[in-house]
């Protein structure tokens, strides 16, 4: 059962006016909770018991041999998120190799499949619920200079809380990564998987050469949008910003971006890769709930055997004759080296753990970062305020939709409207800034206390203003992620983002305020009477990579190679967001996938030869 973020807690403490701490408020949360928390699909019970028999049968407490003997898979995959879906698919397709795909979470509730509420899922059971270190330059209006740091713990994990927006970057941030030694992930060699992967059900379908029509993720745009999207769009255009395609391989441009949605559901690689072959590929097997503690590594010969995880309380080793893959995610893949000892050598034995690999696994976090102070103030024209009685109405109304979802629920609303501006800054013919807007309700109640309006606002669909966020796109500024010194296996990783430690990203930022005033003086805000209040808070939207960064044997940071092979320890790789040596100039799930799709196919062919 879904349990969303426990607000009570906010509540008391501001003794708040605050619309979400009101007996609607939480009638709301009750109501989602009542028709959404329970988890729809069928998974099959018998199954679902036999395996827990076999578990209990294995547990660690008996002879490891007898243990290896009978619970051995080829494939062991850890993390059911992005990455971890597409890879349990593509690889359960040889019929010859046994996969086991071992996710924390629990399966996907229904709550996830409405896009409107991706708000109502962070602080909640689907999320690990990390929070960032305290720094001078980050999270300044949050308490203690800490902010959350949204991972999704569930099947399909984040791409299962995201916000659903259909992105691939520019060909550069491919190029450039061959460019540095990673032969094989130019754009050329990219486009195919992107493709593989989609199936578009828009306009952008016709232009066959960048986009696919039969891959598993449906990419639609929402049969709902308010007028305050179209007014985005027309003042970009005003400010010769063309509408395009902006999933081509050139995104300077603005559009009503697509999304990982079917008629108004979410499609998370769950929904896309998994529930389609769920109980039907016999060689694929998937246990929720389950925390992978360690990976068992023989440190004579440095050979990665399995991985020992915790179920209700009890401890379990698995075994894989081939390879065990992280796909854990960007904070959770470095973490599960570290404990298993791999990375960087002083802060191991600081905590002393025996050192198998010493590589740079952790540094080199990278994130797209944004401020949420930026405030357009709507006209009567334009806000979408709606009562807590039609909310309600809403939530049942899109509940009862069949078979298609519409209406302000079934879509992001304007966080779907997107533009991508080049700087005078960007060194190439590419984007430096994003802008993302976001609906913002009761401005005062947020002014009063940011962080206690942040972590308890739970709905997307009514708003009198809008969080206008440029985006900073290619951050020059590297953070760490460290080993939790009280309990490293489950104590939480501690985040350093170590935002604008590098000023030229303060530079580019604050171009991309610049260009967001002038945004005030076109006509198609004017016609709608909105303009801008300003103020200071930074943000993250969640797009953390490069903390197992891929790279040839010459670079020094390197954790994976162009295979995605850890170095130094064999039949091991990572397969994630963390792997990416440089962010993406965009929203970065996709790039996620297309990465799990490329290197399935590559591991297809090492074990054929
Ligand atoms: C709030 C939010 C909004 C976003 N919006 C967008 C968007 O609109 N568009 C976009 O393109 N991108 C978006 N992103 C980013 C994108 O969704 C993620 O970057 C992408 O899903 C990462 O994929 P991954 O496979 O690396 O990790 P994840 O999808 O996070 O998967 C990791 C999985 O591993 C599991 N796991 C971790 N450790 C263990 C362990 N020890 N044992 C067992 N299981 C484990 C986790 O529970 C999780 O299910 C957003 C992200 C967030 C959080």
């Amino acid at each position: 059962m879904w349990q969303p973020r426990d607000i009570s807690q906010i509540c008391s403490e501001t003794q708040s006016n605050l619309t979400q701490c009101s007996p609607a408020g939480f009638m709301y949360l009750a109501l989602l909770v009542r028709l959404f928390g329970g988890v729809n699909y069928t998974v099959n019970e018998d199954t679902e018991r036999s395996k827990e028999n076999k578990e209990n049968k294995f547990s660690s407490g008996k002879d490891k041999d007898e243990t290896k003997e009978s619970h051995e898979y080829d494939f062991i995959i850890v993390g059911a998120g992005s990455a971890g879906c597409v890879l349990a698919n593509r690889l359960s397709e040889e019929e010859q190799w046994r996969i086991l795909l071992i996710e924390a979470g629990s399966e996907e509730p229904d709550i996830t499949m409405i896009p409107s509420l991706y708000k109502a899922l962070k602080g909640s059971s689907l999320d690990w619920n990390y929070s960032t270190q305290p720094e001078e330059m980050s999270c300044r209006s949050m308490k203690g200079h800490t902010c959350d740091f949204t991972r999704g713990k569930t099947m399909g994990g984040s791409s299962a809380i995201n916000t659903l927006l259909y992105m691939r970057g520019n060909r550069r941030d491919y190029d450039h990564w061959e460019e540095i030694g990673n032969y094989g992930w130019g754009y050329d060699e990219l486009l195919p998987y992107f493709r593989k992967s989609e199936n578009n059900k828009a306009v952008e379908a016709f232009d066959t050469y960048h986009h696919g029509t039969g891959g598993p993720i449906t990419v639609e745009r929402y049969s709902y949008y308010d007028i305050n999207n179209f007014m985005i769009l027309e003042s970009f255009k005003e400010l010769h910003i063309p509408e395009i395609d902006l999933t081509a391989e050139d995104n300077i441009g603005v559009n009503i971006g697509l999304s990982t949605s079917k008629d108004g559901r979410r499609v998370s690689e769950n929904v896309a890769y998994i529930k389609p072959i769920r109980d039907v590929r016999k060689n694929l097997d998937i246990i929720t709930n389950a925390f992978v503690t360690k990976l068992i590594i023989d440190h004579e010969t440095k050979t990665t055997l399995g991985v020992t995880y915790e179920k209700n309380g009890k401890s379990y080793n698995v075994y894989a004759k081939k390879e065990v893959i992280s796909s854990g995610g960007t904070v959770n893949s470095p973490k599960l080296l570290m404990v298993s000892g791999i990375g960087p050598r002083e802060h191991l034995e600081s905590l002393n753990i025996s050192v198998v690999a010493d590589l740079s696994v952790g540094h080199n976090l990278q994130d797209h970062v944004t401020t949420n102070g930026f405030i357009m103030s709507l006209s009567n024209k334009t806000a979408t305020n709606v009562s807590s009685e039609q909310l309600l109405e809403e939530v049942q109304r899109y509940h009862d939709q069949e078979p298609k979802k519409y209406g302000p629920l079934a879509t992001t609303n304007v966080a779907g409207t997107t533009a991508f501006i080049k700087t005078k800054y960007s060194r190439e013919s590419t984007p430096d800034i994003q802008f993302i807007f976001e609906g913002i309700n009761n401005v005062a109640e947020f002014y009063s206390d940011p962080q206690a309006y942040l972590t308890s606002d739970t709905f997307t669909a009514s708003f009198d203003r809008l969080f206008c966020k440029p985006l900073l796109i290619k951050p020059c500024s590297r953070g760490i992620i460290l080993l939790n010194n009280n309990d490293p296996v489950h104590g939480n990783p501690l985040i350093y983002q170590r935002f604008f430690t590098e000023k030229e990203d303060i530079d580019v930022l604050i171009e991309g305020f610049k260009f967001s005033v002038s945004l005030e003086e076109t006509e198609a805000f004017k016609k709608f009477g909105a303009h801008f209040v300003l103020t200071e808070y930074t943000a993250t939207i969640y797009h953390p990579v490069g903390t197992c960064k891929m790279g040839p044997s010459s670079d020094k940071d390197a954790v994976v190679d162009p295979r995605l092979r850890v170095y130094g320890v064999k039949r091991l790789r990572v397969v994630d967001a963390s792997v990416m040596p440089f962010i993406p100039r965009i929203n970065i799930n996709i790039p996620t996938v297309t990465i799990a799709e490329y290197i399935s196919d590559l591991i297809k062919s090492e074990y054929k030869q």
